[in-house]
């Protein structure tokens, strides 16, 4: 397996920018996700890293061999790559055994043996082999796709949002059981979602991408906790933005005084809570208080809609066993520090976060 570096890489359709600048990179073994809103360029991405299209300017690296920059455009079928698209693309006539030899070196192409361990891989049990793709569920399909992918020991394994066609239950455990796969394997790989979740369960460090530009690379922890800046916050994850007042390290705001995370100068600013930091008790003099507008229930937890005196809507994630009713009357508690945002620095933290 190879690392893989993208060295300000920019490309276009006709006159239209569609990436600008981006820088990349994915070490050894390292699950990166390109994260980002439909039509940020994931796919653009995808396809100029496996040699689909060739960049307008800068470079690709795989394994330390150029294999896109000036001058110089690697093949596709000569750039070692195994890609792993939306929906599996099996051969529809090929049995999984057929599908899966098809990734194979053609020496070893009859090799039972190789053939089982790379199901086994992928958590599929060898007694499917003989089976046509038509007989297995989507989930199925998807890891057939990735054994197939991974038979050559490719450099790098490229997935192209390959859970969006599977229905919730087996997407998780579809994705679940490819991340083991790729862990076991050693394999580099580049993962395209717009799903959050997916991101920030699956991958090692994950790339946003919005308009074309990365605006963040980092492990998915500091992504959700210390994101650049407030789109990029509630991108990643549901959020409570609060006006306030910074005084002495601490925030003035409707939630009562909050620490921060990081420092920050005084002045006018905006923070960011996440709705799990956010803790509901009866209502008690002098504390925050809040009417529950609804409640969400989603069994292992849920969301609590808030609105503040002051109108202000926001949310509160609790576990779901003990949960309030609409319009009961609150005490809102917070968790934890709050991220702040100065006024007028276009909703970038007051400190640099690790990128
Ligand atoms: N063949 C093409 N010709 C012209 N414009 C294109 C072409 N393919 C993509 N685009 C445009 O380039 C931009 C980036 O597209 P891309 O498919 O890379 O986005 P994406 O982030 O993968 O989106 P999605 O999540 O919807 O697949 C979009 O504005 C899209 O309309």
């Amino acid at each position: 397996m190879s690392s893989l570096t993208v060295t300000g890489v920019t490309s276009s359709y006709g006159a239209t920018p569609v990436l600008t600048g981006v820088d990349l990179h994915v070490p050894e073994g390292g699950l990166t996700a390109l994260l980002g809103p439909s039509g940020c360029g994931k796919t653009t991405l995808l396809r100029l890293i496996a040699g689909f299209d060739d960049p307008d300017s800068g470079s690709i690296d795989i394994g330390g061999r150029l294999v896109a920059g000036p001058g110089r455009s690697v093949a596709a079928r000569r750039r070692r790559i195994g890609f792993v698209p939306q929906e599996g693309g099996l051969f529809p006539h090929l049995t999984v055994a057929g599908n899966v030899a098809f990734g194979l070196p053609r020496r070893q192409r009859r090799d039972a043996g190789r053939i089982d361990a790379l199901l086994t891989l992928v958590g599929l049990d060898a007694g499917l082999a003989q089976r046509s793709p038509h007989q297995l569920s989507g989930g199925q399909q998807q890891r057939v796709a990735l054994a197939r992918a991974l038979a050559p020991e490719p450099s790098l394994v490229l997935l192209d949002e390959p859970f969006s066609s599977l229905d919730a239950s087996l997407r998780e455990e579809t994705r679940q059981a490819v991340a083991d796969a790729l862990a076991a394997s050693g394999a580099t790989a580049v993962l395209v979602t717009h799903d959050q979740s997916e991101a920030l369960s699956m991958a090692d460090e994950v790339a946003v991408l919005r308009g074309g530009r990365l605006v963040q690379l980092a492990d998915p922890r500091t992504l959700y906790r210390s994101p650049r800046d407030l789109d990029v916050a509630t991108f990643v994850g549901e959020s409570v933005v609060l006006d306030a007042e910074i005084r002495d390290g601490q925030a003035h705001s409707a939630l009562g005084v909050l620490p921060l995370e990081g420092s920050c100068a005084d002045g006018p600013a905006r923070v960011l809570l996440r709705p799990e930091q956010l803790r509901l008790a009866p209502p008690s003099p002098g504390a925050p208080s809040a009417r529950v507008r609804g409640v969400d229930f989603f069994g292992h937890d849920a969301r609590v809609r808030l609105e503040l005196p002051s109108g202000l809507a926001l949310s509160a994630r609790l576990e779901g066993w003990d949960l309030p009713t609409a319009g009961a009357d609150v005490s809102v508690g917070v968790v934890g520090a709050a991220l702040p945002f100065p006024a007028g620095a276009a909703d970038t933290p007051a400190t640099p976060v690790v990128a």
